[in-house]
């Protein structure tokens, strides 16, 4: 049987993730289609195996969710929020890769509450086993995250001039600056396509808060702290961790190689996507084995 996926977003992840999925594209255990912009411009660049329909903004998307099995997010956080819950209300599986989309606690909850099934990505870090299992026990009471990115990828619109040239001038060897510290749910507010990993945080240490999952999330947002720098320095996006509390102190840093696609966002966020996928597969193939 083949089973027909639908690619939320056909940028660097998308393409990454399309090539990871090789060996089931080309068994015909898969089928990838992916809704983009201007399908020539990217067949210029590659298919890479999917089948493109145009679309993106006016597509029908529930002739586009009745074509399809399961849904794979790596549109960006404004796009999973739009239509996010209408692939899980269509009682699809999403595995989202713009985590941050979760900070907003009604698409959490639209997003949490099926018929559909949510698989959410570890993305570009991880190590969240350890700190589920330690934030599940009580066992932390600090849980912080340092992200250092080249500043070209954080000028953001709503910079002013002053920052903005700050940033474009910062060169090699001079120090890093903070463009924010705070809380996730801030932050995806203000870098949507830099902080997803800050928000994963959050959803990963969030047991041991009392509630359902969007209110041990909306705890867990709280307490998680993000600090994101304009590094010059940063050839790689780095993200340092570090929580602490009664189950010891833990310590764990990250330095990706880039998307072969787009330097700008870390190529192991893809590999999160193509492991996370495959998990949901066979999850999804035992439950229909139960049931015949
Ligand atoms: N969890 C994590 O660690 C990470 C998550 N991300 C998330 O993944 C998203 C995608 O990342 P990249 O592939 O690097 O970005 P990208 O900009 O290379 O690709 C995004 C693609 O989605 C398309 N798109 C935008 N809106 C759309 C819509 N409504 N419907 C269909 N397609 C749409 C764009 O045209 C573009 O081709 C980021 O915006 C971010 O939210 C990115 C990096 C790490
Ligand atoms: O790719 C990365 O390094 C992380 C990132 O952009 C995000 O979390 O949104």
């Amino acid at each position: 049987m083949t089973i027909r996926v639908l690619l939320w977003g056909f940028g660097a992840i998308g393409r990454q993730l399309a090539d990871q999925l090789r060996p089931e594209r080309e068994s015909g255990a898969m089928h990838l289609t992916a809704v983009v912009r201007d399908v020539e411009a990217h067949r210029e660049r590659g298919d890479h195996g999917v089948d493109l329909r145009p679309g993106v903004t006016n597509v029908d998307w529930q002739a586009a969710l009745d074509d399809v099995d399961l849904v794979v997010e790596c549109a960006g956080v404004s796009p999973a929020r739009q239509r996010g819950p209408d692939v899980i209300g269509s009682g699809r599986v999403l595995v989202l890769a713009s985590v941050g989309a979760l900070a907003d606690p009604d698409t959490a909850r639209a997003l949490l509450s099926g018929p559909g099934r949510l698989w959410v990505t570890h993305g570009a870090i991880g190590g969240f086993d350890v700190l589920a299992s330690a934030a599940e026990a009580g066992g932390l009471d600090t849980v912080r995250i340092r992200t250092r990115k080249l500043a070209s990828s954080l000028i953001r619109p709503w910079m002013d001039t002053e920052q903005t040239q700050q940033l474009r001038r910062l060169a090699p060897g001079e120090d890093p600056v903070t463009v924010f510290s705070g809380h996730p749910a801030e932050a995806i507010e203000l870098f949507p396509g830099n902080v997803n990993v800050a928000v994963a945080l959050a959803w990963a240490t969030r047991g041991g808060f009392p509630g359902d999952d969007v209110e041990q999330l909306a705890a867990s947002l709280q307490r998680v702290e993000v600090e994101l720098l304009a590094d010059p320095d940063a050839e790689l996006s780095t993200h340092e961790m570090s929580a602490s509390g009664p189950a010891g102190r833990l310590m764990f840093s990250f330095e990706s190689a880039p998307s072969p696609e787009n330097p700008k966002t870390s190529g192991l966020t893809a590999l999160s996507v193509a492991h996370t996928l495959r998990i949901a597969l066979d999850q999804r193939r035992s439950v229909t084995e139960t049931n015949s």
